[in-house]
């Protein structure tokens, strides 16, 4: 089978895109072929795939699969580059419109020029917050209770943990320098604590200002990328939780791959503007011989 894919990133976070308007894939293949087009010895190379299909309860849907063919719920700078993608493909008209994920839908809102996306804003709702949301388990907790600054232990070290689902669970860890912060030791291991049950996406912020942050981050299904929007999107509601930055006021994110503007509303709602580009376009032989 010959699949027609786009490849775009946000920042970055670089995914195979696969247009479900035009090819259907069979589900029990996707884990197996998100997989193989990561790899980018045997594959392209990528964070993941992501899939766009029709919806039926918003304008258009997006799947996300992680490196590893685990099924993410939320994606935020995927959410950016399909926004771009169906309106530059025509999927739809308006300037504004909503993409369903598995966590949710979300209204979109992209800025053309000349018919071309460079910028994204999508609102990313309101953050869930409970310890039974996130999901985290922990003896002697009330699963209604909030995780905030609240010290961890993990392999040797002793950290504060802040925990927020934006959709997809986030573990963000405060620290002095974002230059010396453990991704690469404790990313993987974070992970896979057993604390979270469905497994956790790892960040390392430093905060420059209330207004200005330094992130990295381990994702899950994936491990160290240039970016991660809903990644972005938690440190700066974990920063609000800890009193460094303010609701309504506008966060510069600096990632690895460049930076996101972030605000978290008066109503609690999380509003993320960034790019989305788009590198290369080609056919991928599934299965290949
Ligand atoms: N890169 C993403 C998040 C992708 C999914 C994540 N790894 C998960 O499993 O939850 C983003 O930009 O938000």
């Amino acid at each position: 089978m010959k699949i027609p894919f786009t490849k775009m990133h946000g920042l970055g976070n670089n995914y195979i895109y696969i247009d479900g308007f035009q090819v259907h894939l069979e589900e029990s293949e996707i884990p197996q072929l998100a997989r193989k087009v990561s790899d980018v010895n045997f594959g392209i190379g990528s964070d993941g795939l992501i899939y766009m299909l029709p919806s039926e309860k918003a304008d258009v849907r997006m799947r996300i699969f992680n490196k590893d063919g685990s099924e993410g719920k939320n994606c935020g700078n995927g959410l950016r580059c399909i926004a771009k993608w169906a309106y530059e493909l025509g999927y739809v008209t308006d300037t504004s419109f909503q993409i369903e994920a598995k966590s949710g839908i979300v209204d979109a809102e992209v800025f053309p020029e000349n018919g071309l996306v460079e910028q994204v804003s999508i609102d990313m709702g309101v953050p869930l917050l409970k310890r039974r949301e996130i999901p985290m388990v922990v003896d002697n907790y009330d699963p209604e209770s909030r995780v905030v600054n609240e010290p961890f232990l993990v392999a040797d070290a002793e950290l504060n943990l802040t925990a927020v689902s934006m959709g997809n669970p986030h573990a963000v860890f405060f620290v002095e320098s974002i230059d010396s912060s453990p991704v690469e030791e404790l990313g993987p291991i974070i992970e896979k604590d057993d604390r979270f049950p469905d497994g956790v996406n790892v960040e390392f912020v430093e905060v420059v200002s209330g207004k200005e942050l330094h992130f990295r981050v381990w994702e899950r299904g994936s491990g160290i990328t240039q970016a991660c929007g809903t990644g972005a999107c938690a440190a700066v509601v974990a920063s609000v939780l800890n009193g460094y930055s303010t609701v309504g006021e506008e966060i510069t994110v600096h990632l690895e791959g460049g930076d996101l503007f972030i605000s978290m509303t008066e109503n609690q709602r999380v509003i993320m503007r960034g790019p989305a580009e788009k590198v290369a376009e080609g056919i991928f032989n599934w299965p290949s011989i």
